[in-house]
């Protein structure tokens, strides 16, 4: 059993896979094994996040997902915990593994009650887990709500109820009332499942435990992989300037310079060899005196052909005009913003962005600007998230990094990366300018596409959950935190 942070590398499993893997693995064990270790785990970790629980509240569904929490009950009661269990379901429908636990939770003098203790130091979210079928309701609602709502931790065995593992999605977000308080931890079993880090699976999971319940040697294909920590690259000493590459900043209409500076001072500091800003605001000044080492000049006289060339960043409706020249010349490509909402709304510029697969190119959109290129809407980009990014990355054959809880980085053929660091201080203006600048810096060092990519998000999620508490997260300061790939 292990807990998943940062530096966790490790492959996820959709639901079929997981059942896939659940059935083989049962096949190979005598009966009921599985539950029994489950709830043994759940007992354990239960007993390490509350070691002075005076009542334990475990709320058991109507599947295998309350057997396990019926498991582990009994194993919480046999160690002295006077545990409660609520339950929604007949006996009669329970499944067979359940319906067993829910034997050896009687035998093991658990309380049966109809409403929940009114004082609890720990409840176990056991109604529903990859069986999760429609929104909760009624009982269930309430229940989750009610532990959301207390100030005990609330330990969910395996998904929080009501999560699609596959997506994140939450068909009855009980958590969205400013009362919900709890801490969350999540102990996934057997697999880790995508939706637990992605769209509303962080907030709803807290943190995330994996046990694998014994079940080594899995052969079956990830969804989608934690690319944990990045690796480290050194800087030689025989390198120069031209070792780390130039990237060319072409963005800041009138009004927007601002945008364009952010993503040129984070690749600089994220160790491009030069950095030039093409401003598209004719009136704008050609020195920011605060970053001397940034070269302004005016977009026509660049060559792109040996650039990374970063694109968007304040760049409104003008950048449309030299899209078709960056997108035929820069030698990579990062496209952000404006960019991608110039090219969602031309075919011509789709054509062209097509014409470059197989070249490094990288859009970071969020999820508005993925929703436009894919021509369809928020809610359903975030509904699946991985399927959006993945479907990006192979219509336009580019790296995509769908921003959001849960940055999706995926590409055209291969398996996507989830990112877990970052947290909601990114969400203020100009930190995806940063970001993109810090995309932009990796290229440039020669990176391959998809490598640069995920480092870039991993460290600029990084940089905001190393920040202080009491500094303010704002992108000029996090682009000035920025470091060098190689070092
Ligand atoms: N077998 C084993 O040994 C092991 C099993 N494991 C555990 O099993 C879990 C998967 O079990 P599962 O397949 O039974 O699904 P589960 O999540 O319990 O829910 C299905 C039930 O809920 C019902 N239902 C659905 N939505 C509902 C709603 N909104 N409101 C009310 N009811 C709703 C649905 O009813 P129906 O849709 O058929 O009407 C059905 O009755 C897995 O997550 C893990 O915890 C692992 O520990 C490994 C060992
Ligand atoms: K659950």
């Amino acid at each position: 059993m292990f807990r998943i942070t940062s530096a966790t590398a490790a492959d996820l499993f959709d639901i079929a896979a997981t059942r896939r893997i659940e059935e083989t693995a049962a096949k190979a064990l005598p009966p009921h094994t599985l539950m029994q270790r489950a709830g043994l785990a759940v007992a354990r970790f239960a007993m390490a996040v509350a070691p002075h629980a005076r009542v334990v509240w475990v709320a058991c569904g109507p599947g295998n997902n309350g057997g396990d929490g019926f498991e582990a009950a009994a194993q919480l009661q046999r160690r002295g915990f006077r545990t409660v269990a609520t339950r929604i379901g007949d006996d009669d429908r329970l499944p067979a593994d359940a319906q067993a636990s829910l034997r050896r939770a009687r035998e093991a003098g658990v309380t049966f009650a109809e409403a929940p203790p009114t004082q609890y130091e720990l409840a176990v979210d056991a109604l529903l887990g990859i069986g999760s079928a429609r929104a909760p309701s009624g009982a269930m609602l309430d229940w989750l709500r009610r532990m959301a709502e207390g100030t005990a931790p609330v330990l969910s065995i395996d998904t929080p109820s009501g999560l699609d593992a596959d997506t994140g999605a939450m068909a009855a977000n009980y958590l969205q009332a400013d009362s919900a308080q709890a801490r969350r931890i999540c102990l996934s079993l057997l697999t880790l499942k995508p939706g637990l880090f992605s769209a509303h699976g962080r907030d709803a999971a807290g943190e995330v435990w994996f046990d694998d319940l014994g079940v080594a040697g899995i052969v079956d294909s990830p969804v989608a992989r934690l690319p944990g920590l990045p690796a480290a690259t050194r800087r030689h000493h025989a390198s120069h300037k031209g070792s780390y590459g130039d990237v060319a900043v072409i963005g800041g209409a009138p009004g927007m310079a601002g945008a364009a500076l952010l993503a040129g001072s984070a690749a600089l500091n994220a160790g491009a060899g030069r950095v030039f800003v093409a401003l598209l605001d004719p009136g704008a000044p050609a020195l920011d005196q605060l970053r001397p080492e940034l070269m302004f000049r005016r977009p026509d006289t660049l060559d792109l052909s040996g650039m990374t060339v970063v694109s968007g960043c304040g760049g409104g409706a003008a950048v449309g005009e030299l899209l078709p020249h960056i997108l035929q010349t820069a030698d990579a490509l990062v496209l952000d913003a404006d960019a991608l909402n110039g090219i969602a709304a031309d075919p011509a510029l789709q054509k062209l962005l097509k014409a470059r697969s197989g070249l490094s190119t990288v859009l970071t959109p969020h999820p508005l600007e993925a929703a436009r290129l894919l021509g369809s809407n928020t809610g359903e980009v975030q509904r699946n998230r991985l399927a959006a990014a993945q479907d990006l990355a192979k219509r336009f054959g580019a790296i995509v990094a769908l921003k959001g809880s849960g940055t999706v980085i995926a590409q055209p053929d291969g398996t996507p990366v989830i990112n877990v660091t970052g947290n909601a201080r990114l969400a203020t203006a100009g930190t995806g300018d940063v970001l993109a600048g810090m995309v932009g810096a990796a290229l440039a060092a020669r990176l391959a596409p998809m490598a640069a990519t995920c480092e870039a998000v991993w460290r600029h999620g990084d940089l905001a959950d190393q920040w202080p508490e009491e500094i303010p997260l704002t992108a000029g300061a996090l682009a000035g935190g920025c470091l060098p790939v190689a070092r």
